[in-house]
C-alpha cells in the first residue's frame, strides 16, 4: 500500500460509512455558524422536528451583519431590521438547542474565523465545517476546515455528518525564505496569480516548503484563508512545533499534562503526508522571487508585484483572460501601463479574516511608525476579535494608530463585505487588507485592492499604492523636506 497524504488521513478518520467511490459520510468535530447561512437551516429543521443531538460541537458567532462603530459592544445595537432579525433569530435558535453564542454585545465576539482559533476550538486533525467559504483558515493548525452551503448546515446540525465528495491532492511547496517586507499575503497573492482563481478547483492544498515552516501560525490562517481564493475545497500545512505551541497556548484544556494530552501530541505526530504519498497536482514556488503583491483587477488572481504596471488586455493570449481583463480595468478606472505603485486611494481598510490579527496589526503599527493618515484619506482598523481589539489597546497599538489619525473600531467583517452599513461609495478605491476584490464588494462602484497589512498602512501613510522598497516613496517625507533621487 502506498503512504496516504494528510488530506486522505484526515478523510479516512472522519470516516463514517462509504457511500460510493467517490462520497464519503464525513463526521464533523466542529461546525460554526454565522446568522447570514444559519437560519434556513434551523428551519428546516424544526419544520421536520429534528432535534440538534450534539450541541457541544456547534459554535456560533455573530460576524457579517454587526455594526463596527467605535462605541462598546456592550451599547451595540444592529439599526437595520433585517440584520437585528438574523442576529435575534441566531440567538433564540442557539438557546433552544443550547449551543455556544458569541453574541452581539460578547466582549469576545468578532469574525468566525478568527474568534474560533483563539479560544482553542480547532485542533490538529478535526473536522471543521461552517456555512462560509473561509472556513479553510483552520488548515494552518492541521485541520481540514471548508464552507459548506445552507442544506448541509442543516445536515449537519441534524446528524453530525455531511455527505462529502472527496477531493484531489494538490501540493503546494514553497522553497527558500520570504524576502524581507514580504509575507504570507504576498506569497498567497502570487500563489493565486500564478494558478489562477480556479487553480486549486476540485483539489485539498498542502503547502510545505522552507517557506511555509517559517511561516508562524497567524501567517499560515493568511495563506490557508485564501486558499479558497484559487478555489481549493481545503488547505493544509502539516502541524509542527508552532502548531502544537498555538493550540497548547489556546485551549484551555490541553494545558495541563495528563493522558488526554499525551494522546493528543501523539495523535497529531502522525498528522503529516507519508513520504511515499502521491499527489495529483504539484506547484512549486521559489519565496526568495516574491515581491509585495497587489491586485489590480475585480478577481484575486488579478494580481502583480508592486511594483509593476497596469496589464494591457492585449497582453492575455487566452480570450478568457483578456476580456476579463478588458472588464477589470474598466471597473476599476486603470490605464493599461500606468505604475500601479502612485495610484491614489481615498479609503484604506485594515481588518478581515484573513488580516484582522493581532501580528497583522503589529505589522500595520510598525508601517506607520510616527508618520500620519494622509489629508483626504479615511482609514478605519477592524480587529478581528474582540482578544484581538483588547491586545492592541494593551500593546499601545489602538493608541499609536488613533493619533496617527486612523479610525479603531469594533470587531467585526464590516467592510470586507459591507453586509453592515461600512459602504464605500461609488468610485472610492479602497486599499483593503481583505481577500475578495469583486465588482461591488465593498460597496456598489467602489474598487478594491488587496494587499498586505504593511502596504495598506504606507497607503494611509501617502493616500497612495506604495512600494515600501523604493525609497523614493517610502518613507514619505516630512512637508518641508525635499528628495534627491
Ligand atoms: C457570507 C458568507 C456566506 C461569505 C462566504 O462564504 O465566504 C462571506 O463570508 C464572504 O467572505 O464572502
Ligand atoms: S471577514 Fe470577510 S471573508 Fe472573512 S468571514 Fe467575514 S466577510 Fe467573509
Amino acid at each position: 500500500m502506498t503512504g496516504r497524504t494528510l488530506y486522505r488521513k484526515l478523510v479516512d478518520s472522519h470516516t463514517v460509512d462509504l457511500l460510493d467511490e467517490q462520497n464519503v459520510l464525513l463526521f464533523c468535530d466542529l461546525h460554526l455558524m454565522n446568522e447570514y447561512t444559519s437560519p434556513q437551516a434551523f428551519a428546516g429543521l424544526h419544520a421536520q422536528g429534528r432535534p440538534v443531538p450534539m450541541p457541544g460541537q456547534h459554535v456560533a458567532v455573530v460576524s457579517h451583519i454587526i455594526p463596527t462603530h467605535a462605541a462598546p459592544v456592550a451599547q451595540r445595537v444592529i439599526l437595520d431590521p433585517p440584520s437585528a432579525l438574523q442576529a435575534r433569530n441566531l440567538r433564540r435558535n442557539c438557546e433552544q438547542h443550547r449551543i455556544a453564542l458569541f453574541d452581539t454585545q460578547d466582549p469576545l465576539q468578532g469574525i468566525e474565523h478568527v474568534v474560533a482559533p483563539e479560544h482553542g476550538l480547532i485542533l490538529p486533525g478535526m473536522v471543521v465545517l461552517c456555512g462560509d467559504s473561509h472556513t479553510t483558515t483552520y488548515g494552518a493548525l492541521g485541520a481540514l476546515g471548508f464552507g459548506i452551503g445552507t442544506s448541509e448546515v442543516e445536515h449537519v446540525l441534524a446528524t453530525q455528518t455531511l455527505v462529502y465528495r472527496l477531493a484531489g491532492d494538490m501540493r503546494i511547496t514553497v522553497d527558500g525564505r520570504l524576502p524581507r517586507g514580504t509575507g504570507a499575503k504576498d506569497l498567497v497573492l502570487a500563489i493565486i496569480a500564478r494558478i489562477g482563481a480556479q487553480g486549486a478547483r476540485g483539489y485539498v492544498v498542502e503547502f510545505c516548503g522552507e517557506a511555509i515552516d517559517a511561516l508562524s501560525i497567524e501567517a499560515r490562517f493568511t495563506l490557508c484563508n485564501m486558499a479558497v481564493e484559487a478555489g481549493a475545497r481545503g488547505a493544509l500545512v502539516a502541524p509542527d512545533q508552532k502548531a502544537l505551541d498555538y493550540v497548547l497556548a489556546h485551549a484551555p484544556d490541553l494545558a495541563e499534562d495528563g493522558p488526554w494530552r499525551e494522546a493528543a501530541l501523539a495523535h497529531w505526530a502522525t498528522l503529516r503526508s507519508d513520504a511515499d504519498a502521491v499527489f495529483d497536482v504539484e506547484h512549486r514556488f521559489d519565496a526568495t522571487q516574491l515581491s509585495p503583491f497587489v491586485t489590480w483587477g475585480t478577481s484575486p488572481d488579478q494580481a502583480l508585484p508592486v511594483h509593476a504596471a497596469v496589464p494591457s488586455p492585449q497582453d492575455f493570449d487566452d480570450p478568457v483572460a483578456r476580456s476579463s481583463a478588458e472588464q477589470a480595468l474598466r471597473y476599476t478606472r486603470l490605464s493599461a501601463g500606468a505604475p500601479l505603485a502612485g495610484t491614489p486611494v481615498q479609503h484604506v481598510f485594515i481588518g478581515s479574516c484573513t488580516n484582522g490579527r493581532i501580528e497583522d496589526l503589529r505589522e500595520v503599527a510598525a508601517t506607520v511608525g510616527s508618520h500620519h493618515v494622509a489629508p483626504g484619506v479615511r482609514a478605519m482598523v477592524v480587529p478581528g476579535s474582540g482578544a484581538v481589539r483588547a491586545q492592541a489597546e494593551a500593546e499601545g497599538i489602538a493608541a499609536q494608530l488613533l493619533a496617527a489619525g486612523f479610525e479603531w473600531r469594533q470587531p467585526g467583517c464590516s467592510m470586507c463585505l459591507a453586509m453592515n452599513d461600512d459602504v464605500l461609495a461609488d468610485g472610492v478605491r479602497c486599499a483593503s487588507t481583505t481577500n475578495r476584490n469583486f465588482e461591488g464588494r465593498q460597496g456598489r462602484g467602489a474598487i478594491t485592492h488587496l494587499m498586505s497589512p504593511a502596504m495598506a498602512a504606507a497607503a494611509a501613510i501617502t493616500g497612495r499604492i506604495t512600494n515600501l522598497a523604493d525609497p523614493l516613496q517610502w518613507p514619505p517625507l516630512a512637508p518641508q523636506e525635499t528628495r534627491h533621487a
